[in-house]
């Protein structure tokens, strides 16, 4: 495995609060990895700053080598943010062409990452729909087909399952792991301890700082307890 990103010293501010406070990480190609922390922890920040939407005060990062923001970077980068980014009044796949059309694709390639977008997250019977008769999970799922149409080599997503019962939060890991299974590098922020069990690696953020970053088996083994939760209050320097 290579790097595919590489964090170093980095730091932002918002008016007088520092947000993100040096920052060191490294994320490897193909791997599953999860920003876990409370609200307010600094994940979105550092999320945003990883895809090139905000700019830091201090420190750099590389993605291949490369330093962000950068606009040829931008192609290989898929982002799904917290919030979803969808036209109410247009219909799925309106939306999705709309998408492609920003991402460059041409005619035909457009209507072949259509389908297999819409496939991948099993919306493939609702094309037609307009997003505002779409329930909450099913906006979700678009937004990550959205994300996905430009088949990028790393895919940030900001608090994927929010808002979504446990069955679809099921079948968004499993698309998940089928991206990995192809290749796919994916960066995903929760505050879930179960969803963050099932990433290769972790780093756990709080207030600012990566308090600790390995495997969630490690991470519980380092600190003698059996909970991911355990892990992260005895990082934290918490009684638990
Ligand atoms: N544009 C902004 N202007 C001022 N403060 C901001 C801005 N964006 C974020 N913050 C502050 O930065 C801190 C970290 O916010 P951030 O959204 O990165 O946390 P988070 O870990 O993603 O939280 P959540 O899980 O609630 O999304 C918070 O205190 C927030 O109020």
């Amino acid at each position: 495995m290579s790097t595919m990103i590489k964090i170093q010293g980095l730091a932002l501010s918002f008016s007088n609060e520092k947000v993100l406070k040096d920052i060191d990480m490294q994320i490897e190609e193909g791997e599953i990895f999860g920003l876990l922390g409370p609200s307010g922890a600094g994940k979105t920040t550092l999320v945003k700053i990883i895809g090139g939407i905000l700019e830091a005060d201090k420190g750099e990062v590389l993605i291949n080598q490369q330093k962000v923001p950068s606009l040829s970077l931008m192609k290989s980068i898929g982002y799904m943010a917290q919030s979803d980014a969808l036209y109410q009044e247009l219909s799925a796949k309106e939306n999705l062409e709309f998408l492609a059309s920003i991402y460059g694709l041409g005619k035909k390639d457009r209507k072949k990452a259509i389908l297999e977008a819409l496939q991948m997250v099993d919306l493939t019977d609702h094309v037609n729909k307009i997003v505002q008769n779409f329930s909450g999970g099913m906006k979700r799922r678009l937004s990550l087909a959205g994300s996905l149409l430009h088949n990028p080599d790393l895919l940030i997503l900001d608090e994927p399952t929010v808002g979504i019962d446990p069955m679809l939060r099921q079948s968004i890991w499993k698309d998940l792991q089928t991206l990995k299974e192809q290749g796919m590098t994916i960066l995903v922020t929760t505050h879930v301890m179960d969803e963050a069990e099932k990433c290769d690696r972790l780093a756990m953020l709080r207030d600012g700082y990566v308090i600790a970053c390995d495997r969630p088996e490690q991470l519980k083994k380092n600190q003698e307890v059996d909970t991911l939760e355990k892990a992260f209050l005895a990082y934290g320097g918490d009684e638990s």
